[in-house]
């Protein structure tokens, strides 16, 4: 599964279709989305040819293969960004290159010229082409120690049990930086996580490693998932001497019950949950409890659409009472989420929707990049240690861009 292992040989590699591919989208103006699921060996990439900034309704049982995106806050029309499959193909991690270019069904042939890659951020989309969001301000560490305390206070107040107040960190990418060489990076760094890059001209250009499925469906099967409570892993074998402290188990616990509220909302009983277990996500280690309803015997054919809607934005993003921790964040929070924390994966493509929060993500932009974390707080945080987990997070991704 090491895309590296594929370049030993001197002769087409993953990583060289790769970079002369993106290179060409980014210069043609396209839409397109490249991904790796968690475990799998497989890199997955999707194009759409058509110029068109495109909008639908989350109906996402009636939507044809494509990938969609959509940011923090709920849009007034309630729709996402979709990106079309006009080209979607995957290759095999596991199988050198040259051996599968053939059977690929719709690999574009990227000629035999070689692209010119360098000079790339160019293309990346600036924030000032998306007029739904203003620019984003740093708040540095004292600017969000206030945050958290402004937070505490309002869960003293007895106004909240949880918010995630989140900030942003913005690095240099220096000319070298090398899109291809991230990408690549990240995969070999988090085999456990969804890895993802996407380009909509006008909207953004995004990297991430998300360790956080919000809804996936596959055939009957529906499955959601409550991630919270963060430390760091250290030493050979993390999970063995990992401790939760109280704080860190009642964090995820009011994710797992804003699951199970939204399942009774829509009078669903049947439904297994599992967990809490702890998993490694990079460098950080989390709560995670898992819950999977089979569609046809609960006769759910669209929970998928509708467990969207109930869950966005979990209290893994947001905060407990939801509207009120989203008014908290508006009012509170000094830059635009964007489409960190919203929503992004493939829909309908090989008959399955995985659709991951976008979290451990940046934003690309021309010579900078801006990072993206936030920290579940509740009564007993330590402002210190919420902004020293905010660094943390940063660096999953950060660490790789630079
Ligand atoms: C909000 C983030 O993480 C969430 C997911 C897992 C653990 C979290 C936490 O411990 O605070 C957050 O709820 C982020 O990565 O920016």
């Amino acid at each position: 599964m090491n895309i590296e292992t594929l370049s030993d040989r001197n002769t087409l590699t993953v990583t060289n279709y790769l970079k002369n591919l993106i290179a060409l989208q980014l210069q043609q103006g396209n839409q397109f989305a490249i991904w790796r699921k968690p475990k799998s060996g497989f890199i997955q990439v999707l194009i759409d040819k058509t110029g068109k900034t495109k909008r639908v309704p989350l109906h996402l049982e009636e939507l044809k293969p494509g990938f969609i995106v959509h940011p923090f806050e709920d849009q007034e029309d309630q729709k996402a960004f979709y990106l079309e499959a006009n080209t979607y193909f995957k290759i095999d991690l596991n199988i050198p290159f040259e051996e599968q270019m053939e059977k690929i069904d719709q690999l574009p042939n990227l000629g035999n010229e070689p692209i010119k890659s360098d000079g790339l951020q160019k293309y990346f989309v600036p924030e000032s082409a998306t007029p739904w969001t203003k620019t984003s301000e740093e708040c540095g560490k004292s600017g969000f120690i206030e945050l958290v305390n402004k937070s505490l206070k309002a869960i003293k107040n007895g106004e909240l049990s949880k918010i995630v107040p989140a900030r942003i960190k913005k690095i240099r990418l220096n000319e070298s930086f090398e899109l291809v060489t991230a990408i690549k990076n990240l995969l070999e760094a988090y085999p456990n996580a969804f890895v993802n890059f996407f380009h909509i001209p006008g909207v953004g250009t995004w990297l991430g490693a998300s360790p956080e499925i919000l809804i996936q469906t596959k055939g009957d099967s529906f499955y959601t998932m409550s991630l919270a409570g963060t430390q760091k892993a250290t030493g050979d074998n993390p999970l063995k001497n990992v401790a939760w402290t109280q704080k860190e188990i009642e964090e995820q616990a009011l994710v797992s019950r804003y699951i199970v509220d939204c399942f009774k909302k829509i009078r669903l009983r049947e439904y297994e949950e599992h967990g809490p277990k702890t998993v490694v996500a990079g460098n950080l280690l989390h709560l995670r409890s898992d819950f999977n309803v089979n569609m046809n015997s609960t006769n759910f054919p669209q929970l998928g659409s509708v467990m969207l809607e109930l869950l966005h934005p979990t209290s893994a993003v947001c905060g407990m009472p939801r509207k009120e921790a989203f008014q908290f964040l508006r009012d509170h929070e000094s830059f635009d989420r964007s489409i960190f924390a919203g929503f992004i994966g493939p829909v309908n493509v090989e008959d399955e929707t995985s659709i991951y929060v976008n979290l451990r993500t940046a934003r690309l932009l021309e010579g900078n990049a801006i990072l993206y974390a936030g920290a579940g707080v509740t009564e007993d945080s330590d402002p210190e240690q919420e902004w020293e987990e905010t660094e943390m997070k940063c660096e999953i991704i950060g660490k790789h861009l630079t």
